[in-house]
């Protein structure tokens, strides 16, 4: 089958097994028998002015009828089927990519773009389906229409057709600098939304800040005011393609009624027949000048798809790692880095790089991270955990180099809380949870008259960040995975917890057999870990054994 060139028609063509193509199908039968009915009733009026038997009309008419109306109904039902099993399959496919990508990728898209992406389109495409399925309609209203009036009259024929392509030909001319404006409008409400971003979570500082508020809402206001300017401006030039729409098919009317009669002597009766089509005509012509607007931002939103889609598969093709499931380093012995180096991309002048290390970790070590900020703590621990990639040197598992086949099974090793940890309002990944040990937990870490475990999740989320980073600490015992890494975990918990947590608590989840990696700027507990690494300026610069 053909394919129309849109980006909304090989969306749905992509996405769906069974072809548009019957749906078009339909819709345009629907359409002619939309058009029938114009045909049949002027006959019929013709019919009545000579007394005769008006049964067939009537049949023809209820036929044509039943026709359009059960046609219009299967399109409309299969179209909206078809769009949200194209939307179900490209959300499922596209989630499923975002957790395929690296970290590098997430942190340089940017979340707002990536989330106004992932969640506004679809609405988008979805809403415009009744309409998109109506344009079908109305065009194939619109053809025979036309060649119904060619039927009675050549001459309005061809003056209607040459006013329709005119009409045509103009709203091509446009469409160009319409969509060029859309593609503004749409980064200029990507600032917006950037701004609002900051608007939100930076509440609490603008409020005890008035020219910081002020400031901000300056450029907020400047980027909603360009958005709103093009936005005119397009929606003017899309009021000027609706005018002259309307323009073309309502000048003709005058021209069929004033003019044609007294040049070609039309007979009586044909001037109302062409003066009753063109005004089916016009029905159809503006809802198809109407449905302009939603197409071309429906277009640009599946074109929004389509490139997320792109820059996922791209960034995916370039990751390192294949799914491997076979391998299995639950029982490891010794974590070795070897000259492992990694530099973030440079964009301007020399990039912060970590590296080389040389070490060696063993099961069940507690060890202590320190050292200055932009030290490259934070940046280590995502190397170590496999988040990136060292551009020199490697990992390896006992006596196992971790590549890219082994990499995800790697990272099964690690239970994370880093300091931007995200508390899931589940337990996901923990397919049994134990009641008992969640409220065991709770009691540990000092919880339990705060929130219950219920329903897969905890109670209550409103919690200072201390008691939030205490759940997520729970979580990751929850998933027992051999090595915990931490990054600054303690930094939010007041002193008795901390104390609690540097002398009881890591002993105990060390007693369980737990690899323990945290960063830490706690100088009076340094004595509880087997060993401290002092980073500074991206090296392991000082390695102090401390027992
Ligand atoms: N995504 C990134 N892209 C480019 N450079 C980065 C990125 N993340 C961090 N850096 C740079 O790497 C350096 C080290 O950052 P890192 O977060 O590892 O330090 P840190 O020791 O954990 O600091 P802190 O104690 O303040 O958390 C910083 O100078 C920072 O500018």
């Amino acid at each position: 089958m053909p394919t129309i060139n849109m980006p909304l028609m090989r969306f749905i063509e992509r996405e769906n097994r069974s072809s548009y193509w019957q749906v078009l199908l339909i819709a345009t039968v629907s359409g002619i028998a939309n058009s029938l009915l114009l045909g049949i009733i002027n006959h019929a009026a013709e019919a009545v002015t000579q007394n005769a038997d008006l049964t067939q009309y009537f049949l023809l008419y209820i036929t044509a009828f039943v026709l359009f109306l059960y046609g219009q109904w299967y399109a409309f039902g299969q179209a909206i089927q078809m769009v949200e099993e194209a939307i179900f399959n490209t959300r499922s496919r596209l989630t499923r990519k975002v957790q395929q990508v690296e970290l590098a990728f997430i942190e340089t898209q940017g979340s707002n773009e990536l989330y106004s992406r992932l969640t506004q389109s679809d609405t988008l495409i979805s809403q415009s389906i009744p309409q998109i399925i109506g344009a079908f309609q109305m065009f194939a209203l619109m053809v025979f229409s036309l060649l119904y009036l060619g039927y009675v009259s050549v001459a309005s024929f061809v003056i209607t057709l040459l006013a329709i392509g005119l009409g045509v030909v103009y709203f091509l001319m446009q469409s160009q600098a319409i969509r060029a404006a859309l593609h503004t409008v749409k980064q200029k409400e990507e600032s917006y939304f950037a701004s609002i971003s900051h608007l939100v979570n930076g509440f609490k500082e603008i409020k005890v800040n008035e020219q910081k508020a002020k400031d901000l809402l300056k450029g907020i206001t400047s980027a909603s005011h360009d958005a709103q300017l093009i936005k005119y401006e397009v929606g003017k030039l899309e009021a000027t393609i609706w005018g002259f729409g309307r323009l073309f098919i309502y000048a003709l009317l005058p021209i069929m009624v004033f003019i044609l009669p007294n040049l070609l002597h039309e007979q009586t009766q044909d001037i109302f027949k062409i003066v009753a089509t063109l005004l089916f005509l016009t029905g159809s012509v503006t809802a198809l000048v109407n449905i302009i607007p939603i197409l071309n931002r429906v277009n640009l939103a599946v074109e929004d798809v389509f490139a997320l889609e792109t820059t996922m598969d791209n960034a995916i093709a370039h990751s390192q790692v294949i799914a491997a499931n076979t391998v299995n380093f639950q029982d490891f012995n010794t974590l070795s880095i070897d000259c492992m180096q990694f530099s973030y991309p440079s964009t301007t002048g020399a990039a912060f790089g970590v590296g080389p290390f040389n070490e060696k970790i063993q099961r069940g070590e507690l060890l202590f991270i320190i050292g200055g900020n932009g030290s490259g703590k934070s940046t280590f621990l995502k190397l170590l955990t496999g988040l990136y990639y060292p551009q020199t040197g490697g990992l390896s598992v006992d006596d196992t180099p971790i590549d890219v086949g082994t990499y995800a099974a790697y990272r099964r090793l690690f239970s994370i809380i880093f300091t931007d940890f995200h508390l899931f309002d589940k337990f996901y990944g923990v397919p049994d949870v134990d009641v008992q040990k969640v409220n065991e937990w709770l009691e540990k870490m000092q919880m339990q008259h705060k929130v219950e475990y219920k329903n897969g999740g905890f109670t209550s989320t409103n919690l200072s960040t201390g008691q939030r980073k205490r759940l997520a600490f729970i979580a990751a015992m929850l998933e027992d995975r051999p090595i915990l890494v931490m990054d600054e975990f303690a930094a939010d918990q007041d002193p008795q917890f901390r104390q609690y947590f540097y002398e009881t608590l890591l002993g105990e989840v060390k007693s369980m057999g737990k690899t323990i990696i945290a960063v830490t700027h706690d100088d009076h507990y340094f004595h509880v870990a087997d060993r401290v690494w002092k980073m500074d300026e991206g090296r392991i610069e000082k390695h102090s054994l401390t027992q």
